[in-house]
């Protein structure tokens, strides 16, 4: 049987599917590229990391049987149109969320602290401390939009920073959220949009979550918050965001994840004006040696399960 990568992944992973399968890795996340791979290997299984595996991806497998994402955020796959072809859709759980709970932290004390800007400017050969008046976090509210598994992870590590921690999840009916020694008090979205001075967003990609932080919710957040986006780029509305910060309706945002990916800012984009009010990475906050080994080896072994037994595990919601 044959495994198709769309990316490729770490090599434990890869030495296991090795063991069972013919694999192929494209190499690409461009469609029409992929498409006519895809139609001359004709997998059996197809690993995705941020590739869009469209109807007409899947229409371009025959033998198809599984389709597995590598990581959790599984919006790149169209899970419906699979399940109506009897193809398995699979994700990674919890093998990332150390590193993307460790990241977003990372970037929530770096925009804080205005440390990026900082770096670059000595980098430049500036000695400018008066520029850099940093935020404490000793005795403010961080509100975690979507307390799921990193959400709580966030919580439970920030545990010894002095915040206060309160969430927003419609899917959980507690009022509180133990999260290793500390609490989350869970709250309607509005209330965790007056109560935040740091938000960070932790759902899925779904029709709900879409556009959910847009001017709308801007307005209802503290002039002095920040927000941090580790999620999916389409949570946050990018024009109402750039549009809040410049017009100080919010302090700074600090994003990982884009509307569009790639995302690769021209030179003149207005988001290159905003200075130290925003941090950007290229979704990296779950690219940890440790996270994609693992990931490698849960995915690979969930597809030699699921091939020779004809279910696999790790099926994603839509499926159980
Ligand atoms: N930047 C990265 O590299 C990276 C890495 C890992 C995960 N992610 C993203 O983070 C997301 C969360 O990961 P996780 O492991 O915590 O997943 P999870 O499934 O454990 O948690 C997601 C939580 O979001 C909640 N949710 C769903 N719809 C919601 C809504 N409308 N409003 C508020 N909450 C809602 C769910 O109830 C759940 O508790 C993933 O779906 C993925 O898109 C990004
Ligand atoms: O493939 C990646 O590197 C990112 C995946 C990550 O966003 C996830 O949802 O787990």
């Amino acid at each position: 049987m044959r495994v198709l990568l769309t990316e490729t992944m770490d090599e434990d992973g890869l030495s296991l599917l090795r063991n069972h399968f013919e694999i192929h890795i494209a190499n690409t996340t461009e469609k029409e590229k992929l498409k006519i791979i895809i139609e001359k290997f004709s997998p059996h299984a197809i690993i995705a990391k941020l590739a869009n595996i469209t109807r007409e991806i899947i229409d371009s497998a025959p033998h198809l049987k599984i389709i597995a994402k590598h990581g959790v955020g599984y919006d790149n796959i169209d899970v419906n149109y699979a399940k109506q072809k009897k193809i398995y859709v699979t994700n990674v759980p919890h093998d990332n969320a150390d590193s993307t709970s460790e990241f977003t932290i990372t970037l929530i004390l770096a925009l804080l602290k205005k440390v990026t800007v900082a770096d670059q400017k000595m980098k430049m050969g500036i000695w400018q401390r008066n520029e850099f008046l940093g935020t404490e976090i000793m005795g403010k509210t961080l509100g975690i939009v979507g307390v799921g598994f990193i959400g709580r992870k966030i919580a439970e590590k920030l545990a010894g920073f002095g915040l206060r921690f309160i969430g927003y999840d419609p899917y959980v009916k507690d009022n509180i959220v133990k999260a290793g020694y500390t609490e989350i008090q869970m709250l309607n979205f509005d209330d965790l949009l007056y109560r935040s001075d740091i938000i960070t967003i932790h759902t899925p990609l779904t029709s709900e979550t879409k556009n959910l932080f847009n001017k709308n919710s801007f307005e209802k957040m503290k002039s002095t918050a920040y927000l941090i986006n580790a999620a999916r780029g389409g949570v946050v509305n990018e024009v109402d965001l750039y549009e809040s910060l410049k017009g100080g309706r919010i302090a700074g945002a600090a994003l990982d994840v884009y509307e569009t990916e790639p995302f690769v800012i021209e030179p003149h984009h207005p988001l290159t004006n905003l200075h130290d009010k925003i941090i950007l990475t290229p979704h990296i906050a779950a690219y940890t040696r440790e996270a994609q080994k693992k990931i490698a080896i849960t995915v690979a072994e969930d597809i030699i399960y699921g091939l020779k037994n004809g279910i696999p595990r790790n099926l994603v919601g839509e499926f159980r």
